[in-house]
This record gives C-alpha cells, sequence and structure tokens, in this order.
C-alpha cells in the first residue's frame, strides 16, 4: 500500500507552467520510520503548513508526498484530472466476442448491413462489367449485322457453289521448282459443315467418277482461271511450325467424320510470268485469302452398271493400308456384266492433276489407267511422285514419263487403236450411231429405248441375294497390295477411252485442236486420229 501510494504522487505532474516547480517532491527522508503506523504520519502531515512556491499557494493536505492542492481553480481542476489512479491490467480482457469487422468496413457499411440484408458474393462487383460486355456485343452484332453485308459465301451449306465465290485461306505452300508450286487452301467458313452429314455422299466434293475444277478469282481485274483441287493436305506438327521439318504431304481420305478433312484441298500451279492469275496465286501467302467457284463438272466417265453395286476401296498414303478389292470380280462373274473399260490419259505439265484428282478420290475409275506424262523435266512433279509410285504398286495405273530433258518425247508410237468398248449404256451408244448418222427413225427408237433403260441403274433384287452368297465364298487378300501382285501378273487389255489433258498446242497435237468457238470437242486428229480413235472414245481438256 505504501509503495503504490508513493507512485501515485510522484507520478503526478504539473504541466503547462513554466516557472518554479509546483509539486513537492518527496524526500526519502519524510518516509515514516515506525512503518505500519500510518495514523501517526497523516497527523504529521497535516500538521504542514502552507507553503508558497512561486505564484502559487500550496497547501499540504494528507503528506507531505501527496500533491500539494492549489488555490487555482483551473490548474486544481486540471490536477485533479490527473489524479486518476492508473490501474495497469493485471492480463488481457476480452470485452466482446463479436467478429472484428473487414479491414474495408466502415461506419456506413456496417449501418446498411444492419437496416438491409444485401448478400454480397464473389463476382457481384463483376456484374456491371458483365452488362457492360454484353451491351457492346450486342451493339456491335447488330451493327455488323444490319449495316455491313455478309461475306460471300458465309452463310452457304456448301463448301463450294458453281453460281458464287466462297473465300478459302492459303494454309500451307510449296514451291516445287522455279515456277511449280502446291497451295493447301481450306475453307474461311465453316457453315456448310451444318448440312454435312445429310447426305454425305453427295456433300463430298471427292468422287473418282468424274474429272472437276474450281475458278480461282483475280479480284482486281476480274478475271478467273479453271483449277484442278488435289485431295492432298500438309500434315502439320510443332516441329513444322517451329521450321525444323517440312510438312509431309498427305491424301485426304474421304470421311464424313471429319467433313473431308474439314474441306483441305490443294492446287498444283504452274506460274506464268506473264499470267495474271497464276502469279496471282503463287504470289500469296500463308493467310492470305483466294476466292473460289465451283465445282464444275468437266468430265464424267461413261456409266457402268456395276458402278452401283460395288464401290473401288480408297486410295491411301500407304499402300498396304488400302483395302483389297474382293467383290468386283465376283459380283462380274454372277451378274454376267462386262468389265471395266481401260483408259489412256495423256496429260502435260499441270494436265496430270486431272488424272491424279480421280485416282486419290473416292470410288476411282475402275478399269486400269495408263498415263502418258509429258513435262520438260522429272522436277515439276517430285512431291507427288510418291503417290504415283503407290498407285503403280496397287495395279491401278501405269505412268509413262516423255521428258523433254531426255528426249523421250510422245510419238504415234506410243498410241495403240482402241479397243471395243465393253459396256456401252444407251447414252454412248446414241452417241456412236450419232457418228453413223442415224435417219430420223432410227434415232427415235434409240431416244426411247435411252428413257426405258433409265432405269437401269436400279439394283436388281435377286441380284442383291447372290451377293449375299457370294459373301461366305470369298478368298479374302490380306491387302491391296497382296491382290495387286497377283493382278500385275494378269496382262492388261488395250484402252477403249482416251482423255487428253494439257496445253492448247498439246491437245492439238495428241488429238487434234478444240473448237473453241463453237465450244465443242473438233474433231479427233493428231496422233490419235491416226490411230483410229473418234469423238466416242475421247475427251479433250485444255489446262
Ligand atoms: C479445266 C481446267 C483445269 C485447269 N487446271 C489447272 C491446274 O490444276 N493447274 C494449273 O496450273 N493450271 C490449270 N489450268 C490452267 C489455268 O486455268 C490457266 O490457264 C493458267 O494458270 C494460266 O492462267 P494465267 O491467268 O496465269 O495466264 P494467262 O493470263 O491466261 O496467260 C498468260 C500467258 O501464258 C500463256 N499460257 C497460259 N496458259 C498456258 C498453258 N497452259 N500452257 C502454255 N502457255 C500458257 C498464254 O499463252 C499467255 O501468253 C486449268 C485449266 C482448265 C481449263
Amino acid at each position: 500500500m505504501l509503495l503504490r501510494s508513493i507512485g501515485r504522487v510522484t507520478k503526478t505532474p504539473v504541466s503547462r507552467h513554466v516557472g518554479p516547480p509546483m509539486w513537492t517532491r518527496f524526500k526519502s527522508s519524510d518516509i515514516p520510520k515506525n512503518n505500519g503506523n500510518l495514523n501517526n504520519d497523516s497527523k504529521a502531515v497535516s500538521k504542514k503548513e502552507t507553503q508558497e512556491i512561486g505564484e502559487f499557494k500550496v497547501k499540504s493536505t494528507s503528506s507531505s508526498a501527496a500533491p500539494a492542492p492549489l488555490e487555482n481553480s483551473q490548474v486544481s481542476k486540471f490536477m485533479k484530472k490527473n489524479t486518476k489512479p492508473y490501474i495497469p491490467k493485471l492480463k488481457h480482457e476480452r470485452l466482446t466476442y463479436e467478429y472484428p469487422g473487414l479491414p474495408n468496413q466502415d461506419d456506413f457499411t456496417k449501418q446498411s448491413k444492419e437496416g438491409k440484408i444485401k448478400p454480397i458474393k464473389r463476382y457481384t462487383r463483376y456484374i456491371p462489367h458483365m452488362i457492360t460486355a454484353v451491351v457492346c456485343v450486342w451493339v456491335g452484332y447488330t451493327i455488323k449485322v444490319w449495316v455491313y453485308p455478309p461475306d460471300e459465301g458465309a452463310d452457304s451449306v456448301e463448301l463450294l457453289d458453281p453460281e458464287s465465290f466462297h473465300k478459302f485461306v492459303i494454309t500451307h505452300k510449296q514451291q516445287i521448282d522455279k515456277d511449280h508450286y502446291l497451295i493447301e487452301i481450306a475453307p474461311r467458313f465453316k457453315h456448310w459443315q451444318y448440312s454435312f452429314y445429310t447426305d454425305y455422299s453427295q456433300k463430298s466434293i471427292w468422287g473418282g467418277d468424274r474429272i472437276w475444277s474450281v475458278e480461282v478469282k483475280q479480284p482486281q481485274i476480274m478475271v478467273v482461271r479453271s483449277y484442278t483441287p488435289l485431295p492432298l493436305y500438309f500434315m502439320k506438327s510443332e516441329y513444322t511450325r517451329s521450321g525444323e521439318r517440312e510438312p509431309l504431304l498427305k491424301v485426304i481420305t474421304p470421311n464424313s467424320n471429319d467433313y473431308d478433312h474439314g474441306g483441305v484441298m490443294t492446287l498444283y500451279v504452274k506460274k506464268y510470268d506473264d499470267g495474271e492469275v497464276s502469279k496471282y496465286i503463287t504470289n500469296k501467302n500463308v493467310g492470305d485469302e483466294l476466292e473460289l467457284r465451283g465445282p464444275h463438272i468437266e468430265y464424267k466417265f461413261p456409266y457402268h452398271p456395276l458402278s452401283k453395286l460395288h464401290e473401288r476401296p480408297v486410295f491411301k498414303d500407304l499402300p498396304s493400308k488400302v483395302e483389297p478389292e474382293i467383290y468386283a470380280d465376283k459380283l462380274k462373274l454372277v451378274n454376267n456384266l462386262p468389265d471395266y473399260d481401260n483408259l489412256t490419259f495423256f496429260a502435260a505439265g499441270t494436265g496430270i492433276a486431272p488424272v491424279l484428282q480421280v485416282l486419290m478420290s473416292k470410288n476411282p475409275y475402275r478399269g486400269f489407267i495408263t498415263v502418258h506424262y509429258s513435262a520438260r523435266g522429272p522436277n515439276e512433279i517430285e512431291p507427288l511422285e510418291r503417290f504415283m509410285f503407290f498407285l503403280e504398286k496397287l495395279d491401278r495405273v501405269k505412268f509413262i514419263r516423255h521428258y523433254d530433258s531426255e528426249q523421250t518425247f510422245l510419238t504415234g508410237k506410243d498410241i495403240l487403236k482402241p479397243e471395243p468398248s465393253n459396256y456401252l449404256s444407251p447414252m454412248r451408244k446414241e452417241k456412236i450411231q450419232k457418228l453413223n448418222e442415224l435417219t430420223a427413225e432410227d434415232a427415235l427408237k434409240l431416244r426411247k429405248s435411252i428413257l426405258d433403260n433409265d432405269n437401269d441403274t436400279k439394283v436388281d433384287e435377286e441380284l442383291e441375294k447372290k451377293l449375299e452368297q457370294f459373301d461366305k465364298t470369298i478368298v479374302h487378300y490380306g491387302s491391296a497390295i497382296e491382290q495387286a501382285k497377283v493382278t500385275s501378273k494378269q496382262p492388261k487389255k488395250s484402252s477403249s477411252l482416251a482423255v487428253v489433258c494439257g496445253p492448247d498446242g498439246y491437245v492439238d497435237y495428241v488429238a487434234g485442236p478444240l473448237d473453241k468457238v463453237a465450244n465443242e470437242q473438233g474433231e479427233v486428229k493428231g496422233l490419235l486420229g491416226q490411230k483410229e480413235w473418234n469423238n466416242a472414245n475421247t475427251f479433250k481438256l485444255s489446262n
């Protein structure tokens, strides 16, 4: 008790006063000697007289250690305030069990929370931003739809349209030699994919029963030129994108699951120094656009009844992966159907593109094809040689090369007389009859027979039953290569059909000129004309 009272006294400050000390100091000599007898001490203190310190009258009240009471009311008030004893808490006392407020919670938020329950979730603060973004997108879309006309072909359900141009993007460009290029293009818009499954065989552009082309537009001078797309694409990877390796050229296996590889195709283009469109195309880079219109069917192979019963297995990158053709021979036997006509294809330069298009497409032409390929040298076609080799291995085609550099030109010696056709559709019969000049009566009869025979494409029900029976006795080859080993030893019949494709001069040399004024084939002359080929078995295509 004594020590506490001592502490209280000594801590009492008299501040804001300049002048002589206004509080009596506690002296050690003032501590009563007889500890425990406080009554005696207080008496002693009370005996003390009032002292004058400076301008204040200090009156000793209780003890000499106590602060002196002051006459001056202001100061005494001040002093009183400070006489409040300091009692330190011995240990921390918890005053409330409420959670402390959030760091950014002020009185206002506290108030509003109390007044109205306002749930604040994690993403609530982003709502204004989200609303702004949605409004911006909506406004932008409205402007695009109402102010700007849609891109041609953007909403088309067809990959290609013969009437309007569709945009394609160059996705790869490979220069083969000084003036030959492979240019991979992919459709700019995807809307056509929505309708792809409805009738895949109709939608797929890759059909081996025809030769087709597309027109490429040169928009600056508004000129179009035809090109023959190939079912090829460049397989890209991280290595090709980093430039470490060249992408591998691969065959598109027509397939509805991947929309025929997303509608990709490759153009084999020769650049002419003064050629407007070829220069325009080959000067473009990856990412640039090309406008295409098509497909335009240039030539459809003659109808054969077997084509309704059986499809030839599609060509693949690896010949070992190509399925063997097990049904065709049996079907021919069962139904007493004739063989397919063999075909000779005469191609010069980029004129090889149509035959490659046919051979690499779905359900390719089934007769054996002999290709006479004329070019300046072997380099022009170098990246496509691999596929030509595989096709030969499958016993579907034979390439005979005529290079200027090797002076192995195409001559009359390379051309055989045409073999009579194995099967003549009424249409072709008419063509032949026309050549032999029909009387009006015969022509009418023939026309009638065509109409009557139009349903010869229908599959006979009995035939289907026999087919089922033969399924059980069919000899299975492991692969098309295995089968080709056997068939390649069998002698091939001469061709009954000829297709000539190349520059005007070449077509003229091989089969006589095209009648461009009348937009007709013109009489078959040249090397083929000399060997008795005619318009019923020859087709000319200027490329
Ligand atoms: C159905 C069809 C399919 C075709 N497919 C392809 C194809 O896959 N790849 C391809 O590269 N081309 C193909 N062509 C040819 C192509 O359409 C163009 O004719 C060729 O690219 C030249 O066009 P250009 O505008 O560059 O030249 P243009 O401005 O038409 O001609 C410029 C100059 O080149 C000469 N020239 C043009 N074409 C030939 C030619 N073929 N041979 C020799 N000299 C020529 C002209 O005499 C002229 O002096 C095809 C043509 C047709 C009809």
